[in-house]
C-alpha cells in the first residue's frame, strides 16, 4: 500500500492559537476518515496540506511531491470540495464545472466534455444550464463535488461532502466515493463529524485533537476488541445462564436495558462451550457474535484525552455488570 501524505514535526499557529501542533501524520492510499471535535485542527491540516495556508514549521511529501515546497503541484493532483459554498454568481452548473476545469489546465472542449461527464456521474440531468445560485444544498454539494473531480485527480479531499444531504443523496455521494476508490483507484481523505459515513466508506481513520494526532489505524483494526469478546442476546431471563458462564470462570457483563451479555474471552470457536451452558440452563439464544468497538464510542473516549475503552455491548449500553 503506497502512501499519499508523510508530513512530520508540522505546527500551526493563528497568533496565540496553537492550531497544529507538531503534527506528524502518515496516510497510506485509500479513503482516510479525518475527523475531530469542532476547533481540532482538521480544516487547517487540509489547508496546510493543500498549500493554501502557511506553516510555521513541518516538511514532508503529498504524493509524489514535497511538501510544502511544490504546493503548486500538489495542488494540480488534488481535487478539494471545501466545506463552505463555492461558485461564481451568475453561472450556468455547467459553466462552473467547466470554469474549474480550465482552471485546472484542460483545454477547451476536452474540459467540456469532462465537465459533462462528471455532471452525469454526479447525477445532474438538465438542471446543469440553470444558475448555481437556485441550487438546493444537495445540488451544491453535487456540484463542488463535480468541480473536484474534473480534472481527473488521483486524491480528492473533501470537507464535510455530505452536509445538507437528504439520506438517498447522502448515500449516492458515499456510493461514489467508495466507487472511486475501488473501481478508479484514487484516494480519498474525508473530513466529517458524520461517523456512520466513515464507517461505511474508510479504511483509515485520523483522530485530531487540539491540534494533535490522537489515533491514526485501520477502521478494522479500530473496531476489533483487544480481548476475544462475543456478544450475546438471549430471549427471556439470562440470569441462570450468566450463573453457569461465571462458574466455569469466564467473565460476562450484563446490560438490563438491552439484556444483552458481553462473553469475555471468548472467540467464535469456542462457541461450542456457550451451547452447552444455553443447553443445561434453558436458555434460548437470539443472537451470538464477535463484540466491535463502535466509532462513537472511540471518538467520545479519544475526544475525552482517555485511552481507548473496551468494546461496548450495544449503543446506549448501561454496562451494568452482573
Ligand atoms: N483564520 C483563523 N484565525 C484565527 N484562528 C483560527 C483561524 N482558523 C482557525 N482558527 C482556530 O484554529 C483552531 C483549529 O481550527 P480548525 O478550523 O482547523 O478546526 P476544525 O477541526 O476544522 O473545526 P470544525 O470541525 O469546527 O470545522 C480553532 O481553535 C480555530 O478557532
Amino acid at each position: 500500500m503506497s502512501t499519499i501524505v508523510e508530513i512530520e514535526s508540522v505546527s500551526k499557529r493563528y497568533g496565540a492559537i496553537d492550531a497544529l501542533r507538531n503534527v506528524s501524520l502518515r496516510i497510506p492510499s485509500g479513503v482516510t476518515g479525518l475527523l475531530g471535535p469542532n476547533g481540532s485542527g482538521k480544516s487547517t491540516l487540509i489547508k496546510s496540506l493543500l498549500g493554501l495556508l502557511r506553516v510555521q514549521s513541518g516538511q514532508g511529501r503529498v504524493l509524489d511531491y514535497r511538501w510544502p515546497l511544490d504546493a503548486r503541484l500538489i495542488r494540480d493532483h488534488i481535487g478539494y470540495l471545501p466545506e463552505d459554498d463555492c461558485y461564481v454568481a451568475g453561472l450556468l452548473g455547467i459553466e462552473s464545472v467547466t470554469l474549474m476545469a480550465r482552471l485546472s489546465g484542460l483545454s477547451g472542449r476536452e474540459g467540456l466534455r469532462r465537465s459533462h461527464e462528471m455532471m452525469d456521474y454526479c447525477g445532474f440531468g438538465e438542471e446543469r444550464y440553470r444558475e448555481v445560485e437556485s441550487y438546493s444544498t444537495g445540488m451544491r454539494q453535487k456540484l463542488k463535488f463535480a468541480q473536484a473531480l474534473v480534472h481527473d485527480p488521483p486524491l480528492l479531499i473533501l470537507d464535510e461532502p455530505t452536509t445538507g444531504l437528504d439520506p438517498d443523496q447522502r448515500l449516492a455521494m458515499l456510493h461514489r466515493i467508495r466507487h472511486l476508490a475501488t473501481e478508479h483507484g484514487k484516494s480519498v481523505i474525508l473530513s466529517t463529524h458524520i461517523l456512520p459515513d466513515v464507517q461505511t466508506v474508510c479504511d483509515h481513520v485520523v483522530i485530531l485533537v487540539d491540534g494533535t494526532v490522537r489515533v491514526t489505524d485501520t477502521l478494522e483494526s479500530l473496531s476489533r476488541p483487544i480481548e476475544p469478546t462475543m456478544h450475546l442476546k438471549t430471549v427471556g431471563d439470562p440470569s441462570e445462564l450468566i450463573r453457569l458462564i461465571q462458574e466455569a470462570g469466564h467473565v460476562v457483563r450484563h446490560d438490563a436495558e438491552t439484556n444483552a451479555l458481553r462473553f469475555e474471552g471468548v472467540d467464535p470457536e469456542h462457541a461450542g462451550v456457550l451451547w452447552q451452558m444455553a443447553a443445561s440452563s434453558n436458555t434460548a439464544i437470539r443472537s451470538f457474535e464477535p463484540a466491535v468497538n463502535s466509532l462513537e464510542q472511540i471518538f467520545m473516549d479519544v475526544a475525552a484525552g482517555k485511552t481507548l475503552a473496551p468494546p461496548s455491548i450495544a449503543q446506549g449500553d448501561s454496562r451494568a455488570d452482573s
